[in-house]
């Protein structure tokens, strides 16, 4: 197998997994313990447009919102950069082709029990729904683990696991 470049600007984090996974939350303590900078790619899509998620999403659809996020994520440039992706951001091959060639890519995974735990409101929340807004909680995870799993350098199982001790089983993956 290749072995990956850590190289300065190769040596990132690039945060994936479900919406509600904790890549925001924890990222930010990830940052901490690896002494590395934190970017919240939602937080650079909202700054680019001066428009909130769920304003663009509303605006462009899901097809619109997902060739944006295309667009931001792959003009990112990082050294030592903890990157909370968007939980949509896998349905762009094209940016995640250019994140897995800047860092090292971690899903943060979640059982389906978890993520309709924290996401009771996920039709109001700002995800992309390919399908609609008829689909399901339940189909949303099993459209969307596949791609997690196979854009996925290091896989890290988050469940039943508090912000601070899934940020330290994240950072203790990456050594
Ligand atoms: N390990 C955890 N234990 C308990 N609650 C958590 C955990 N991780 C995240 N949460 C909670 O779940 C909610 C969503 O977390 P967060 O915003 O970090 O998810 P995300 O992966 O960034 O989602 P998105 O893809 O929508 O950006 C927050 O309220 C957060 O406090
Ligand atoms: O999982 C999703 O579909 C999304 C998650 C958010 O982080 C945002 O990127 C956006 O609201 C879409
Ligand atoms: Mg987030």
């Amino acid at each position: 197998m290749k072995e990956k470049c850590t190289e300065p600007g190769c040596d990132n984090v690039i945060l994936i997994g479900m919406p509600g996974a904790g890549k925001s939350t924890l990222g930010i303590v990830l940052a901490k313990i690896l002494n590395y900078n934190f970017v919240d790619a939602d937080l650079v899509i909202q700054n680019q447009c001066d428009k909130t998620l769920q304003k663009l999403l509303d605006a462009c659809g899901p097809d619109g919102f997902i060739e944006m996020e295309n667009q931001v994520l792959s003009d990112m440039d990082f050294q030592r950069t903890v990157v909370a992706t968007g939980g949509s951001a896998v349905y762009s091959a094209a940016a995640m082709e250019h994140l897995r060639s800047i860092g090292r890519v971690v899903y943060l995974k979640i059982s389906f029990d978890q993520l309709r735990e924290r996401l009771c409101d996920f039709q109001d929340r700002g995800v992309v729904l390919r399908k609609g807004i008829s689909m399901s909680l339940r189909e949303l995870y099993d459209e969307r683990r596949p791609l997690y799993e196979m854009y996925a350098d290091i896989t890290v199982d988050v469940n039943d696991l508090s912000i601070t001790a899934a940020a330290r089983k994240v950072a203790s993956a990456l050594q």
